[in-house]
């Protein structure tokens, strides 16, 4: 299971590089069966098309709200593990792996938040079991150090394993066993107990779905616009485009 986050661009805040990792595990030649199951926030489904397309099953479960979707806190995720018995029966979670994104992780943790409302990477390095330092090559080894130690102040006992575009042998990131509720219980006492969550409505999605293809220019001047107007209110936004004059998606 890979926590989720606020995302932007490759060098922006954000796309941390989850579904590259994903993309890696399903490309590797491990011999195990896999299946995806996304949580999508919003009700246009993306990452499914992101996703590579091997012989895995993809499941996806669109219009998810932020605070659910292990977007923010992964304790609600987590906790479906433990509430329903079928799946108690039939699953055992094998880590919480976060992936942080070593360009603007220290960005992140710095953020002042509103009384009440947690820092949501503080709490995806609090409950990791496995925390892929992804995105190295964008950062230099001093920093590299540096974001090692605040990661180790908020987690001591999640390994930390560098790297960059996921790549790190899949037997220190599968079936290694390394949840453990009881540390878990540890960073948040109250986390079986049945309550039902305030949904963060301070959040929200909007979905564009348009057939045809799309004008290149027209869409870059229209996306220009809405950052420099709106930018600080964006958080994530990404897409699949049929582009006029090309092959690729
Ligand atoms: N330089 C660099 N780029 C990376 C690395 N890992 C991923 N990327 C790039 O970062 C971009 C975003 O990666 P994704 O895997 O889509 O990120 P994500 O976490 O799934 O993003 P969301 O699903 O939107 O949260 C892609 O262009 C990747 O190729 C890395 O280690 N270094």
């Amino acid at each position: 299971m890979c926590s989720g986050g606020p995302a932007g661009e490759q060098d922006t805040a954000g796309h941390r590089g989850k579904t590259t990792l994903v993309n890696y595990i399903l490309s590797e030649n491990h011999g195990k069966k896999i299946a995806v199951v996304e949580n999508e926030f919003g009700e246009v489904g993306i990452d499914d098309a992101l996703v590579m397309q091997a012989q895995e099953e993809i499941f996806e479960m669109n219009n998810g709200c932020v605070c659910c979707t292990g977007l923010a806190d992964p304790a609600p995720v987590l906790q479906t593990f433990f509430v329903d018995d079928d799946l108690q029966e039939s699953f055992q979670l094998d880590a919480l792996i976060t992936v942080v994104d070593a360009k603007h992780i220290l960005q992140h943790l710095d953020e002042a938040k509103p009384e009440g409302v947690e820092n949501e990477s503080v709490e995806q390095i609090a409950f990791a079991d496995r925390i892929l330092l992804n995105k190295t090559d964008l950062v230099e080894a001093e920093e590299q150090a540096a974001i090692k130690s605040r990661i180790k102040a908020i987690n001591k006992f999640a390994e930390v394993i560098e790297c960059s575009y996921g790549r790190v042998p899949l037997q220190q990131l599968l079936g290694i066993q390394a949840f453990s509720l009881d540390r878990v219980l540890a960073v948040e006492p109250d986390f079986l107990e049945d309550k039902e969550h305030e949904h963060d409505s301070s959040i929200s999605s909007v979905g564009i779905e348009r057939e045809g293809l799309c004008d290149m220019a027209l869409l870059q001047q229209w996306l220009g616009g809405l950052l420099r107007e709106q930018g600080a209110d964006l958080f994530r936004s990404k897409g699949v485009l049929a582009v006029q004059g090309s092959d690729d998606r």
